[in-house]
C-alpha cells in the first residue's frame, strides 16, 4: 500500500505494450485501483491530450464488436511499444466504447497513472461508443501497419511473457508458469506482485495451455506480504490506503477463487501469510520437503485471508485450523500434507525434475475435461468463498489501522523481532 506513490514513477517497461490489451480487459473486470504495472510518465501531461482528429467519426456506421475486439487483439502482438502517449489514447478510447463517457470520481494529484487515464478518458467528452470503437480500431490500424510486418509471435515452445517487472512468466509444453521474481526478499508480495500476479493469471486463464502452475524463483516459495506495503503513509492517508489495500486483497484472492483452469502450486520453499493461505484455492499443492507453512497474523496484529477462516477449519479442523492460524504454528511439509494442505511432498533434490514430470504428463490430458472437472468441483462453494473473502477483507482493513499492526511491523522492519 504505502510506497505506492514512489512506485507510480518507477519505469515504464518499454515491453509493457504487450500487456496492454489484457490491462484494459483487468482494469475493467478485476482491479479498482490497479495501474500500468510496468509504467512511468516521461511526458508532461499537457502532452497526454487526446489529438481532436480522435473525436472525429470516420464512417457512418462504426467499426463492429467484431473489429473492436480483434483490434484488442492486434494490440497484444504489437512488437514495438507505442509510447505513453497512444498507450494512453488506446486506454480512453477502450474506456469509452465499453462504458461511455468518463464518471469515475477524479483520483488524487499524487496518483499520478490513474490521474493521467482519468483525465484522457475524461478528454473524450461526450463521444458516441460507436465511434470511441471506430477511433480505437483506426488507432490500431495505424500502429500495426507502422510496426515492420513485426507482429510476429515466438514459437510456443518456453515463450516468455514480457512486460511483467516482479514475475516471470512462460508457457511450454501446455504449462503456463508464473513465477514469483524477488529472490532477494524472498518473494514479499508487493502492491505492483499483487497485481501483475492477477494480470498474469487473467493471462494464463486465457491462453492455451491446460495447466496453470505458480512457483517462486531462490529459496523462498513466498515470505508473504511485503511489510514495507504498510510504511512510507503519512496520518492523512491511512485509512484511504487501508481501504485500497483491502479492495486490492480481495480482488487478488478473487482472481484465485474464479480462476478456470486447473491451478497448481510447486510450493519450492518457505511459504508465510498470504502465500500459505491461498494453496487451499489450488486445485494441486507439491512440496518441497524444505517448504514450511507459517501464518503468523496474530504476531502481527492481522487476521487470517485468503478464505483461510473458512477452508482450513474445513480441511483440518477448528483445532489444527486454530494452531495455524490463532497462534502461528508453523508446518513442516510433512505436517502440512498429513492435514490436507499439501497434495505430495518431493525431496528438495529431485523436486524440480519430478514435480515438472508429472506436470508434462498432467498437461497432455484433454484440456476440456480438466477444466470443466475443475469447475463441477470447484462451483459448489465459490460464492462462500467470495463472501468470506470480502469479510476477512474488511476485517483486515480494520486491523491494518491497529496499533498491534502497525507496532508488530514496525519490529519487524526494525528487526526487534523475527517471526
Ligand atoms: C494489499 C495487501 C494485502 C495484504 C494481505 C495480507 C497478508 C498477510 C501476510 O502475508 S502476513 C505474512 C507477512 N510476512 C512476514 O511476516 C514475513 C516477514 N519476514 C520474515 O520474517 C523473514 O524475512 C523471513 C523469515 C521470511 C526470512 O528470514 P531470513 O533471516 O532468512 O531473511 P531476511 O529476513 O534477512 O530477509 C531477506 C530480505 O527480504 C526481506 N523480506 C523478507 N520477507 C519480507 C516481507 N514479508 N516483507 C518485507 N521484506 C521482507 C527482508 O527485509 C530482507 O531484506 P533486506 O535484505 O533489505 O534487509
Amino acid at each position: 500500500m504505502a510506497g505506492v506513490t514512489g512506485r507510480l514513477v518507477r519505469g515504464w517497461c518499454p515491453r509493457a505494450v504487450r500487456r496492454l490489451s489484457l490491462l484494459l480487459t483487468s482494469i475493467l473486470q478485476c482491479l479498482s485501483f490497479t495501474f500500468l504495472p510496468v509504467a512511468k510518465f516521461t511526458q508532461p501531461f499537457s502532452s497526454l491530450q487526446v489529438p481532436a482528429q480522435l473525436h472525429m467519426s470516420k464512417t457512418a456506421m462504426g467499426a463492429s464488436q467484431k473489429d473492436f475486439e480483434s483490434a484488442m487483439n492486434q494490440v497484444k502482438l504489437l512488437e514495438k511499444d507505442p509510447g505513453n502517449e497512444v498507450k494512453l489514447k488506446l486506454y480512453a478510447l477502450y474506456k469509452q466504447a465499453t462504458e461511455g463517457p468518463c464518471s469515475t470520481p477524479k483520483p488524487g494529484v499524487f496518483d499520478l497513472i490513474n490521474k493521467a487515464k482519468w483525465d484522457a478518458w475524461n478528454a473524450l467528452g461526450n463521444l458516441p461508443k460507436e465511434t470511441a470503437r471506430q477511433n480505437y480500431v483506426d488507432l490500431v490500424s495505424g500502429l500495426s501497419s507502422s510496426s515492420d510486418s513485426s507482429s510476429q509471435v515466438k514459437p510456443e515452445a518456453d515463450r516468455e511473457q514480457a512486460g511483467y517487472e516482479t514475475l516471470v512468466m512462460t508457457s511450454e509444453d501446455g504449462i503456463t508458469k508464473i513465477m514469483l521474481n524477488r529472490p532477494t526478499k524472498m518473494n514479499a508480495l508487493t502492491t505492483q506482485m499483487y497485481q501483475e500476479i492477477m494480470l498474469a493469471l487473467e493471462a494464463a486463464s486465457k491462453d492455451d495451455s491446460t495447466i496453470t502452475v505458480l512457483t517462486g524463483n531462490g529459496s523462498y516459495f513466498s515470505s508473504g506480504n511485503d511489510l514495507t506495503n504498510f510504511t512510507h503513509i503519512s496520518p492523512d492517508e491511512i485509512e484511504e490506503k487501508a481501504r485500497r489495500g483491502a479492495i486490492l486483497l480481495r480482488d487478488f484472492v478473487g482472481c484465485f477463487i474464479d480462476f478456470p483452469k486447473p491451478l497448481v502450486a510447486a510450493v519450492n520453499g518457505p511459504a508465510v501469510g498470504i502465500s500459505v493461505t491461498i494453496l487451499r484455492l489450488f486445485d494441486l499443492v507439491y512440496a518441497s520437503d524444505r517448504a514450511t507453512f507459517h501464518t503468523p497474523f496474530s504476531h502481527l496484529g492481522q487476521t487470517p485471508e485468503g478464505c483461510s477462516s473458512y477452508t482450513f477449519p474445513k480441511l483440518m479442523g477448528p483445532g489444527k485450523a486454530a494452531e495455524m492460524l490463532i497462534f502461528g504454528k508453523k508446518l513442516t511439509a510433512a505436517e502440512a500434507c498429513a492435514q490436507g494442505l499439501v497434495t505430495e511432498v518431493f525431496p528438495d533434490s529431485t523436486f524440480q525434475k519430478e514435480v515438472w514430470t508429472r506436470l508434462k504428463a498432467y498437461s497432455k490430458l484433454p484440456r476440456n475435461a480438466l477444466r470443466i472437472s475443475k469447475q463441477m468441483i470447484r462451483n459448489h462453494e465459490k460464492e462462500k468463498l467470495h463472501a468470506t473473502n470480502a469479510e476477512e477483507s474488511r476485517i483486515l482493513q480494520e486491523r491494518w489501522l491497529s496499533d498491534e499492526c502497525m507496532n508488530a511491523i514496525m519490529n519487524f522492519l526494525s528487526r526487534k523481532a523475527k517471526m
